[in-house]
């Protein structure tokens, strides 16, 4: 299903101070990508790639990427209707405070709020995104005393409590047990079938092979592959940007594709 894009980037060349040579660094070449209503989209690429960097420039935190969210301009916006546009998970958010989990979902509701109290309309779509993310259970937990996994679920949740259009998600499934990645991934396409546009990085290789449909690859802040997950992950890629080889097959007529061993590139 290919439609007018939900979000369109264009980013500029990045670059860095380089401490030991002194000149600059390319962190991330000029890019185009865009992702439609409906799509979940893997921004996949070894460490260091540019992953995070490239969403943290979508998200407005770092350089100046052009983003258009629905044709419209994000630079034109204000900062809480930017942030109603565009739900951002950060690859690791530090809570050192023990805030009430429930309380961490409601930041999610800050780009809508202009008084004090909550709304009906608040109060919903955190119970929601608590609901969809499995943590309706820890409401009243200090957020400090969650494991690794279910911080990461709550993270999720107040992204999710935004009801943005959009959500760049930032290897959300990284601390979950199995059964938790399958059931967030099994969210995300869940709300690309609602009409929400989902970019995320994810570096197993064989969860984006079958639940993205499509894959961006980055390697040493380039581009170099974006198209179908069996089509972009072929076998000199994954030599080339990861330096490994796979395995593969069919079920039920999907194909599959499992990390199998290191190789020379
Ligand atoms: N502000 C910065 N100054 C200098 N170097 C930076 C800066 N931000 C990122 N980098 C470097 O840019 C490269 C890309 O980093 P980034 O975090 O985007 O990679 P990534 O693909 O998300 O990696 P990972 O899979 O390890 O999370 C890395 O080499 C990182 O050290």
């Amino acid at each position: 299903m290919m439609s007018i894009p939900l979000l369109e980037v264009h980013t500029r060349p990045l670059l860095a101070r380089d401490r030991r040579g002194g000149g600059e660094r390319m962190l991330l070449e000029a890019l185009r990508l865009s992702v439609a209503a409906g799509e979940v989209v893997g921004l996949l690429g070894p460490n260091g790639a540019g992953k995070s960097t490239l969403l943290r420039q979508i998200a407005g935190q770092q350089g100046a990427a052009r983003v258009l969210v629905n044709g419209q301009e994000l630079a034109g916006l204000s900062t809480t209707a930017r942030a109603r546009q565009l739900a951002y998970l950060p690859q690791s958010s530090e809570l050192h405070w023990p805030v009430a989990v429930a309380e961490v979902v409601a930041l999610g509701r800050v780009p809508h709020r202009s008084g004090r109290g909550l709304t009906s309309a608040d109060r919903q779509a955190i119970e929601q995104a608590m609901t969809a993310t499995s943590v309706s259970d820890l409401a009243r937990r200090p957020i400090t005393s969650l494991s690794g996994g279910e911080k990461a679920r709550v993270l999720l949740a107040r992204a999710l409590a935004v009801e943005a259009p959009v959500l760049l998600a930032d290897e959300p499934i990284a601390h979950l047990d199995p059964g938790h990645q399958l059931q967030v991934l099994t969210l995300l396409r869940r709300l690309a079938g609602q009409g929400m546009a989902v970019l995320v990085v994810l570096h197993d290789l064989g969860l984006a092979a079958r639940w993205c449909d499509r894959v961006v690859v980055l390697h040493h802040g380039a581009l170099v592959a974006d198209g179908p997950p069996a089509h972009c992950l072929d076998d000199g890629l994954l030599a080339r940007v990861y330096g490994i080889a796979a395995t593969r097959g069919l079920r039920d007529g999907a194909p599959y594709l499992v990390p199998w061993e290191a190789v020379r590139p």
